[in-house]
């Protein structure tokens, strides 16, 4: 230990037991005021605050801060040590600045975005730019009240490089287990900017594999509660995610950051929901088959526009859609007068006059509901004028007959039975017959034919739910203050349309990897298809090209497959984290008789290894998966096999096929039959095991029967089995 570094230690070390100090006398005080629990309502407000300080201060008691800047801002006397935690508290008497600053305030953006040099720094505060010198910016890591760590990236005047990544390689050399966690401590200066950005933008994120893009979005949405607070409130934001499993993945980091209430879901489960009505749970199932469980030495189907996802995905569907309610407006209202019984007469110009001019602004469903309501209103005045309580009688009778079979005039405005009508499944009178040509043949067919079974699709659900918004009004409560899009490449741009309905502001972050997007079925090819639903004053494109996750020998990998092989130009730049080479070891080692015996031979190396906490077997497809784990679970009973139907992520040992491990991660990674005739020289392949390679966080071992494909030609792994084992 230098001598600098341990002054720097004991420094530190007397700093936190005096802010330990600081938070337990605070704790005591607050901790002495009894409970309240009377009917006041001002008391029982004030009791709401301490409740808040008790558990905000309890918990910042176990880790109060992890970094500190020492900053001299222009104009005053001297500079300030700012520690920066996940929240702040204050001195119970006035200073200048609190014990401990939120990482979301202003001045804490200053800890991100210092990417060192001797100029001076600035901040946007409230009251506008701030500007000063900053002196040391140092990360303290400190566990459950222990100081363990205290490590400077920069010192005004100390030579060396002026930002170094030793604190953050130190974290991303961590093992990981089964949840995604929070990066306050570390967050990078170009992720800082996405989290900080405006709440009013529509925010496109591409991102390399892991570049932080999910762990940025929940960063954001915690930012955004803090910063907008009058505005926005948690219950009113939401996560849309591939599957429930990956929704456990990442379900601990808001609580992490101190957020709760945030709704999580899967676009089919909250469209289900609105729409009250329910996909078969088979259908995902079928669909991931269709495209994924393809024989070897076939690969992925091809994709064309024609494809029914992709159709029903597009803008162009969504505006047919739009035209064709249109069209059902004018033609809606029946076209006759109303006779409630013979001598009383509603003209039919008059009901015209209501329907078309005073409820005009009001969707068609509620223009219906208001006309007969309207209607009704008018029988029960001339039922006053009946001459006899027997005419009264006779007609109120033949009234409400009439009004039943006058409302049974206009069309059934129900979502699913116009979708039906569109593709033809049912009889569509109520629009032009050329008003739905130009939907693809292929596509109408086998809607036709689906919807005529009953059957619906994942892909029909947006285009449900827009005509359910057409028809109604989107109420107060189903709307957003906030919406995220995780893996949004799998998402359309119709869903994307679609949502915007939804949340106030286009207020959106959208993030995804165009290399990454396995879903060609479904998702976009290209940002442009969704970026164009914008205007341009309302949305933001960022590119994230770091990657964190990975040893710089599995980001390289995975760069050569980038390249040469899903031919992509987003390439990923590593942090300077260096491992074990990226294994290929092909199977039939002499000794060693069977594939399955081989998998488990480089399971049980890796498994046993250092202290990985989870190591994954990533095959080609669910069936492989199966099979594999049948073999393997006699002797590995904790093996998880993951098929998609799952809500729960355990980490651990898992085998998977590799389409369900997006957006995963696992210490080590062994990608099973990474040969020709399991990822033939096809992009969409080429992506598949792209995805694979980039899971693993510290090794990457790929195993393969005769040929590897083309594109891991030239591939900088290593090959054969490591020394050690090759010796057995
Ligand atoms: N600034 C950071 N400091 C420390 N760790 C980071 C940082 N940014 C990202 N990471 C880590 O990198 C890994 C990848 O993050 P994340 O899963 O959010 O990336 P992603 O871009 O969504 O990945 P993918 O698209 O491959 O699923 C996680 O383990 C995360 O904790």
């Amino acid at each position: 230990m230098t001598d600098a570094f341990q002054s720097a230690y004991q420094e530190e070390e007397r700093h936190l037991n005096k802010t330990l100090h600081e938070i337990e006398q605070q704790l005591e005080r607050l901790r002495s005021v009894p409970v309240y629990t009377g009917h006041d309502f001002t008391e029982q407000l004030l009791e709401a605050g301490r409740e808040e300080r008790r558990q905000s201060l309890a918990k910042s008691q176990v880790q109060p801060y992890f970094g500190r800047l020492d900053f001299h801002e222009n104009g005053k006397e001297q500079q300030y040590a700012l520690y920066i935690g996940k929240t702040g508290f204050d001195r119970e008497e006035a200073g200048e600045y609190p014990v401990v600053i939120d990482w979301r305030a202003p001045v804490a953006s200053l800890f991100y975005s210092f990417t060192g040099g001797d100029e001076p720094a600035s901040y946007e505060a409230p009251e506008g730019l701030i500007e000063g010198l900053v002196y040391l910016k140092r990360n303290v890591m400190i566990r459950k009240q222990i100081l363990e760590r205290v490590s400077d990236t920069y010192q005004r005047g100390g030579g060396g490089p002026a930002v170094t990544d030793e604190f953050l390689v130190y974290r991303l050399g961590e093992n990981k287990d089964n949840k995604l966690r929070d990066i306050v401590s570390t967050i990078q200066a170009e992720q800082d900017k996405i989290i900080r950005a405006a709440k009013n933008t529509a925010l496109i994120i591409q991102g390399v594999a892991g570049s932080g893009k999910t762990t940025v979005a929940l960063h954001r949405l915690a930012f955004l509660l803090y910063q907008y607070k009058e505005q926005v409130s948690a219950d009113k934001m939401i996560i849309f995610a591939p599957n429930r499993m990956f929704l456990d993945y990442i379900s601990e980091v808001l609580p992490e950051l101190g957020v709760g209430d945030i709704q999580q879901r899967t676009f089919t489960s909250w469209a289900q929901e609105l729409l009250d009505m329910s996909l078969t749970e088979q259908e995902g199932a079928d669909t991931l088959a269709y495209w994924f469980e393809t024989e070897p030495g076939k690969g992925t189907r091809e994709l064309s526009d024609e494809i029914s996802g992709r159709y029903k995905g597009s803008i162009s569907f969504m505006k047919l859609i739009q035209r064709c309610i249109e069209q059902l407006e004018h033609a809606a209202l029946p076209d006759m007068d109303f006779v409630p019984w013979e001598g009383a007469l509603l003209r039919k110009e008059t009901i015209r006059e209501w329907y078309e001019a005073e409820y005009k602004p009001y969707p068609l469903a509620k223009r219906k509901e208001r006309v007969l309501a309207r209607m009704h209103r008018w029988v029960e005045m001339e039922l006053k004028k009946s001459p006899s309580p027997a005419a009264l009688k006779e007609r109120k009778k033949k009234a409400s007959q009439r009004e039943k079979s006058y409302a049974n005039q206009w069309p059934k405005l129900e979502p699913l039975n116009l979708y039906k009508q569109i593709f033809g499944a049912t009889k569509a009178p109520f629009w032009e017959a050329d008003m739905t040509s130009s939907i693809p043949e292929a596509t109408c067919s086998v809607a036709r034919k689906d919807l005529k079974k009953g059957l619906l699709r994942e892909e029909d659900l947006a285009p449900l739910v827009y005509i359910h918004t057409l028809l109604h009004e989107i109420e107060g409560e189903q709307r957003f203050h906030h919406v995220v899009i995780d893996e949004a490449q799998d998402f359309s741009p119709f869903q994307v349309a679609l949502l915007d309905q939804f949340v106030q502001g286009h207020s959106f972050t959208i993030l995804g990897d165009l290399s990454q997007g396995i879903h060609g079925y479904k998702g976009v090819h290209a940002w442009e298809e969704m970026s164009s639903w914008f205007d341009e004053e309302h949305q933001a494109y960022f590119a994230l090209t770091r990657s964190y996750r990975s040893t710089m020998e599995i980001i390289e990998f995975g760069n050569m497959i980038l390249d040469k092989g899903v031919h992509s130009p987003l390439l990923a730049v590593p942090v300077f984290r260096s491992g074990d080479p990226v294994r290929l070891i092909p199977y039939g080692n002499p000794g060693s008789s069977s594939r399955v015996e081989e998998l488990a031979r480089a399971l049980r190396h890796l498994s046993q290894k250092g202290s990985y906490r989870t190591v994954s077997i990533l095959t080609r497809t669910l069936q492989e998966a199966r099979a594999l784990h049948a073999a393997l679970a006699a002797e590995w009973r904790d093996l998880n096999l993951i098929d998609g139907s799952e809500g729960t992520y355990h980490g651990g040992l898992s085998i998977l096929p590799v389409y369900l491990s997006k957006g995963l991660e696992f210490d080590a990674v062994i990608l099973a039959d990474a040969d020709r005739r399991h990822y033939p020289e096809k992009q969409w392949d080429a992506r598949l095991m792209y995805v694979g390679c980039t899971r693993a966080l510290h090794e990457l071992w790929l195993m393969y029967e005769e040929e590897l494909p083309a594109y891991l030609g030239s591939a900088a792994g290593e090959k054969g089995w490591p020394a050690e084992l090759e010796a057995l």
